[in-house]
């Protein structure tokens, strides 16, 4: 039917290089288990499905437990995997995130799942000191994705934020900004692990 609001899936990005960190950022521990495990959880709780996003080549000892979408490897960065789990499932929406998020609750999670517009491209939330789109703490909505694949036919950058700050997106914002934190470097991990009790 022609405005049904689309199935939403969950999609945990895994399939970085973790070049800053030096260690694979999905696996580490923050709240007793692996980060992606963790993030994964969550987005099982509020999503219809759920699916880690991993290259061809890792963690395949984890494929039996986990729905996993591979790259495809037809783009770049982050939207190599947000666009291979489009290609695999082009009907639903994907509430995506990013497997660097330590601080990220279930309780933001259900927020931005609320505030939620499907009319509109993508759903993002958007710390209070930028003010920017986080593109990997986001739900894109089919045609959103739709309209990122004809922008990078022609686009020279393969952001996803550049892509978000040019598009008709609803932005929300979090209870706190550091809910949003994204841990990159082991000096990140480190404050991370100390704001978890
Ligand atoms: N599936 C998939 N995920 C990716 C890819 N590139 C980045 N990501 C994920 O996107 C998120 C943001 O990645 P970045 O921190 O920008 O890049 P990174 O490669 O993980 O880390 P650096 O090497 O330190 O830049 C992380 O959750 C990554 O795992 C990719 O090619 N495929």
């Amino acid at each position: 039917m022609q405005n049904e609001v689309p199935k939403l899936y969950g999609l945990v990005l895994a399939g970085g290089k973790s070049t800053r960190m030096g260690t694979d950022k999905g696996l580490l521990n923050y709240h007793g288990k692996p980060q992606q495990e963790f993030l994964y959880e969550l987005l099982d709780k509020v999503c219809d499905q759920a699916f880690l996003s991993l290259r061809e080549d890792q963690n395949q000892s984890i494929l039996n437990d986990f729905k996993v979408v591979v790259d495809n490897n037809e783009y770049r960065g982050p939207f190599n995997g947000i666009l291979s789990a489009h290609k695999m499932h082009p009907e639903v929406a994907w509430l995506v995130l990013a497997c660097d998020l330590p601080l990220l609750d279930l309780q933001s999670i259900k927020t931005l799942v609320k505030s939620r517009n499907a009319r509109q491209l993508a759903t993002s939330f958007a710390t209070n000191q930028s003010g920017l789109p986080e593109p990997l703490i986001t739900i894109w909505e089919p045609k959103g994705l739709q309209k990122a694949i004809e922008h990078l036919s022609s686009a020279e950058s393969t952001c996803p934020r550049k892509f978000l700050i040019n598009s008709d997106i609803k932005l929300v914002t979090p209870e706190r900004d550091e809910l949003l934190y994204n841990a990159n470097s082991l000096e990140d991990y480190q404050f991370a692990k100390s704001k978890i009790q």
